[in-house]
């Protein structure tokens, strides 16, 4: 497709999407809470539908009205043997979250996905869910998927320190940890804090979870409690207007019931740390969301390491085309979890960046960006990624001559269908 260029200004009012990890996790705790759970602001994006439609495999009744849904739930006990295997498409946190409930279910169950899913390591939780007594069984030393579950295994609990900071992992373990006996307690201690919307969730179900800085202890046994689920915009979607609005001339975004729980809030941080203009208006503290206006604004470069990783590490790629516009030089470093996520995001962001002009180099951890520079007109590849499809589609708008064109743009579908219409909405407002 042709993407649009030479931007004169983005200007007007979204509701970004709901947010993606809530969304997966509220259809995963309905299905296995007791009763009925209705979730409003659900993301109905590709990477949703896929966990959605593993838990009808498995005769979970979910409705489906738009952005409203409601889930029939009948406790972990209520879940049946699928069928055939489960497709879990592109989705990461699909694959590793709902392996640590089956890892527990008495069936046997298999996982598979598309290409990209093919080559995500599932080795992070298929080796401490082991640990816990799970049979699972992936390909090559690394699990990737398809993988097998075995059923017919009783959970126990594990001491155990995550060597990478995962979400992802830690809620698969959560998730395992629910299924031990009621006299286990599992005890989890994270290598950073990573977004904490399971252990959030967990307690709004009527769970019990103890939570001291980066040490989890969780009960086993234990019966949750449907609810309703009021789901915030995703911050991750709502990156690429902050970053589109900061860096085309002449911009002034506003983005509605934004999630700003402090553990995805890292973005935020560096814009601030960069001098960017993003002004959060009626903040809603019970449901961690805010409205965020940006407008465009002078900046400087930064360093962007450590804790602060975990917190914006979806980011990244439209962080770095940030960077290509600020001042001086900017950072990334403890960033190599960017190299196993739906492609390289490391090698495919510097590839991308660089074909357009920009000075970026990238590390074995992350990149190095010097900022300030013009970007020119390429044809660009998504390579299966919706966050890289995305960036191309933002960088497109401060290139100044030529043709940008992209392929691969279906990728987006997984975590926000209605992008272009967005950019559409707001670039035609001048
Ligand atoms: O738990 C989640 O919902 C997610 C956690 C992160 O992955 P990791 O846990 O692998 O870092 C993130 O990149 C992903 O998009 C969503
Ligand atoms: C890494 C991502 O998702 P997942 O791990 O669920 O595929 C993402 O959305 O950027």
């Amino acid at each position: 497709m042709k993407l649009e260029t030479k931007s004169q200004g983005l200007r007007g009012t979204l509701k970004v999407p709901g947010d993606k990890s809530i969304s997966h996790r509220s259809i995963m705790f309905g299905s296995i809470a007791h009763g009925k759970t209705e979730v409003e602001g659900i993301l109905q994006g590709e990477d949703v539908i896929s966990t959605m439609n593993a838990f009808r495999a498995m005769g979970v009744q979910i409705q489906e009205h738009g952005s409203r849904i409601t889930i029939e739930g009948k406790g972990f006990s209520g879940l049946k043997a699928p069928k055939k295997a489960l497709d879990m498409g592109n989705s990461g946190t699909s694959t590793r979250l709902i392996s640590g409930i089956l890892a527990g279910r008495p069936f046997d169950s298999e996982l598979f996905g598309d290409a990209s899913l093919s080559k995500r390591p599932m080795d992070r939780i298929a080796k401490p869910l082991r640990l816990m007594g799970a049979k699972i069984a992936g390909e090559t030393d690394r699990d990737l998927p398809p993988l097998k579950i075995s059923g017919n295994v009783m959970l126990h609990e594990i001491d155990y320190k995550l060597p990478v900071a995962s979400a992802q992992v830690k809620s698969a373990l959560i998730f395992a940890a629910l299924q031990t006996d009621k006299k286990a307690v599992t005890r989890l201690v994270e290598k950073e804090k990573t977004r904490d919307h399971t252990e959030e969730m967990l307690v709004q179900f009527g769970g019990q979870i103890a939570i001291s800085g980066k040490n989890i202890l969780i009960p086993g046994g234990q019966k949750l409690q449907g609810q309703k689920v009021l789901i915030p915009g995703d911050i991750s979607s709502a990156a690429f207007w902050l970053v589109a609005g900061l860096v085309v001339p002449n911009s002034e975004i506003e983005l509605r019931n934004v999630g700003v729980n402090v553990t995805r809030t890292g973005i935020l941080d560096v814009i601030e740390e960069m001098g960017g203009q993003v002004v959060r208006i009626h903040e809603d503290e019970t449901n961690h969301s805010a409205t965020l206006v940006v407008r465009t604004s002078a900046l400087v470069g930064t360093e962007i390491s450590g804790e602060l990783i975990p917190r914006l590490i979806d980011e990244l790629p439209i962080i770095a085309l940030l960077a290509t516009q600020a001042a001086g030089e900017t950072i990334i470093r403890d960033a190599e979890e960017l190299r196993v996520k739906e492609t390289d995001r490391i090698s495919v962001v510097t590839h991308l960046l660089q074909n357009m002009g920009a000075e970026i180099t990238p590390t074995s951890d992350g990149m190095i960006i010097r900022g300030k520079t013009p970007l020119h007109a390429t044809h660009v590849d998504a390579c299966g990624d919706h966050r890289i499809g995305m960036m191309a589609a933002i960088a497109a708008l401060l290139v100044q001559e030529g043709q940008m064109s992209l392929v691969g743009e279906e990728a987006i579908q997984t975590s926000y269908p209605s992008f272009f219409d967005d950019l559409r909405l707001l670039n035609s407002s001048n």
